[in-house]
């Protein structure tokens, strides 16, 4: 992001074009940053009103997360002799668009590592599971140091908690985040920096290099101040982009998602 933009963050929200060094066709002028309720209730509604399944949704939300981080970090850029990633994946559906994301990424050419410490007893995300192991995706076991997780990956991908995120960190997702926040090399977030408010965001939280707003932002992407801002989820129908004035942008193409 270049440019000094006079506005404060919460004026930024809808005013994104402050930052005019970026090339027309990208820019989210009007894009609407969603509160925390309103995505629940556009996440309900794609179900129940729309007809879409979660699993077809959690698809396409973690192929989008895997295509934009193919753009931001593509595998000759890595400085790694290794393309390795570690795919740190929590207990709802944005752990789920993490396995997702995995999969893909190793389609990609990248070697990914799963951390998935609190698994739901549901056939989708073991379904989940199963395939990424058939994909010869390793699973960690506990989450390893600081130091050793700098050494050894060339991102992280954080797909702990989304917009349903509330309240005080409870373990071991508190030690976890506790690490990543020591950790150097860059990380990348799913729909919301994990820990963070998914409004008000938080001043001593995680500090991502990468954000992939899923469906639409959410009000604190507005305080994401990391080099990459892509949105993803092209999937949602005119009626419902109508009825909460999302005002999304138009995605280039048969492009998944677009930088912000
Ligand atoms: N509506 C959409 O546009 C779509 C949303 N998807 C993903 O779904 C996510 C939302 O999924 P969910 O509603 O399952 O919720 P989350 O994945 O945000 O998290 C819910 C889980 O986190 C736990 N949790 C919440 N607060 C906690 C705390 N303080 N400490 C420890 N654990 C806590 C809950 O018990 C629950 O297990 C989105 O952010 C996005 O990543 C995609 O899968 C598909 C499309
Ligand atoms: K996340």
């Amino acid at each position: 992001q270049t440019g000094t933009c006079p506005l404060s963050a919460a004026a930024n929200n809808h005013k994104k074009d402050c930052f005019s060094s970026r090339p027309a066709s990208t820019m989210a002028q009007t894009i609407k940053y969603l509160g925390q309720e309103e995505a629940q209730h556009i996440d309900e509604e794609l179900f129940s009103v729309y007809g879409f399944s979660v699993d077809q949704l959690m698809e396409l939300a973690g192929l989008s997360c895997a295509t934009a981080i193919t753009r931001a970090y593509p595998v000759t850029s890595l400085v790694k002799a290794r393309p390795s990633l570690l795919v740190i994946c929590g207990p709802g559906n944005n752990g789920g668009d993490g396995l997702v994301c995995a999969r893909h990424l190793k389609l990609f050419g990248y070697e990914p590592t799963i951390l998935y410490p609190k698994r739901p007893n549901k056939p989708l995300f073991q379904g989940l599971t199963t395939q990424c192991q058939k994909m010869e995706i390793a699973f960690l076991t506990e989450m390893p140091e600081a130091k050793v997780i700098d050494e050894a990956y060339n991102l992280v991908i954080d797909a702990i908690f989304g917009f349903s995120f509330k309240g005080a960190v409870r373990e071991p997702f508190g030690s976890i985040l506790d690490i990543l926040k020591k950790t150097t090399v860059p990380i990348a977030s799913i729909d919301i920096p994990s820990g963070w408010d998914v409004e008000q965001g938080s001043a001593d939280g995680l500090q991502p290099d990468m954000l992939i707003s899923l469906t639409a932002p959410k009000k604190s992407a507005s305080l994401f101040r990391g080099r990459y801002h892509f949105l993803g989820g092209r999937f949602v129908p005119p009626g419902l982009e109508r009825k909460y004035q999302l005002n999304l942008p138009q995605y280039p193409g048969t492009d998944c998602v677009l930088q912000l």
